[in-house]
């Protein structure tokens, strides 16, 4: 039996790249899609959030003087393409996915309507949610938690380059270690910065648990839904 029914999973948009330098390697995409499709035949309701940091990321902007919210629209943008890659991947996996976003852009992807988002997940559809919370200096990861608990998602999975929260960035100190459980109190305490602090106090004040795994783990996201040892939980 899952340990979930409603899920709110948060992709990186970076590990969309693979291998490559740029873009959406199509042999990772895939990959995702089939983990999620396996928690899908679970019975699980699976609503996405996908990052953008494969194409743009608005403070790369900003560091060579462009102005910032410009930039984030950009960010917000490029959202939008790795979402409607990843739906139509659903789709020629043989799942039914719908994009909603938080930008209106109605020729291309229907506008975010929280009564329709909450419908197709009834109905077992995948509901990708782009262009991030629709508005600049935020990033994906506070959409994923504002969107998780619009949705009453049980639970954020930030799906990741690296397997956990640790007590530093495991890339940057190989002294880093990796927590099995941390408070929200703590996390941002200790400005842990696997998850931005918006994101972090949002989700604690609603209450709102969040695991972190890595993204590159074959079989974790079943496993961390299967309720199993995996990754870091985020608790109040
Ligand atoms: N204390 C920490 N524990 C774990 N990871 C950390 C920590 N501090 C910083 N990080 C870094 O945070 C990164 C994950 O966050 P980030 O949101 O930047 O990436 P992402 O999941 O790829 O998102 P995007 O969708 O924007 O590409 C990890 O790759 C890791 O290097
Ligand atoms: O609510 C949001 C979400 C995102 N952005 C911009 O998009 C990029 C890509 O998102 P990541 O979370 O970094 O993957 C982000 O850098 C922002 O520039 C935003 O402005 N508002």
């Amino acid at each position: 039996m899952p340990a979930h029914k409603r899920i709110l999973l948060k992709l990186s948009g970076e590990a969309l790249m693979g291998d490559d330098a740029y873009g959406i390697n199509r042999a990772t995409i895939v990959r995702m899609v089939q983990e999620i499709q396996e928690v899908t035949r679970l019975g699980v309701e699976v609503a996405v959030v996908i990052g953008g940091g494969n194409i743009f990321r608005g403070v790369a902007g900003g560091s060579v003087g462009m102005d910032r919210a410009t930039a984030d629209y950009m960010g917000m943008l490029a959202t939008v393409m790795n979402s409607l890659a990843l739906a139509d991947t659903m789709r020629q996996e043989g799942m039914t996915a719908r994009v909603m976003s938080a930008i209106a852009i109605e020729q291309v992807v229907e506008p975010y309507v929280r009564p329709k988002a909450l419908q197709y997940l009834e109905e077992g559809k995948v509901v990708v949610f782009a262009a991030g919370t629709g508005n600049p200096f935020f990033t994906t990861d506070t959409a994923a938690a504002l969107r998780g608990a619009e949705i009453g998602a049980e639970i954020v999975l930030k799906a990741t380059k690296v397997d956990g929260v640790y007590s530093a960035d495991p890339k940057k100190d190989p002294n880093a270690t990796r927590y099995s459980r941390i408070s929200f109190d703590e996390a941002i305490s200790k400005n842990l910065q696997v998850l931005d602090a918006t994101a972090f106090a949002l989700c604690r004040d609603q209450k709102l648990p969040i695991k972190v795994f890595s993204i590159f783990k074959a079989g974790a996201l079943k496993r961390v839904v299967m309720g199993e040892d995996e990754g870091t939980l985020v608790h109040v």
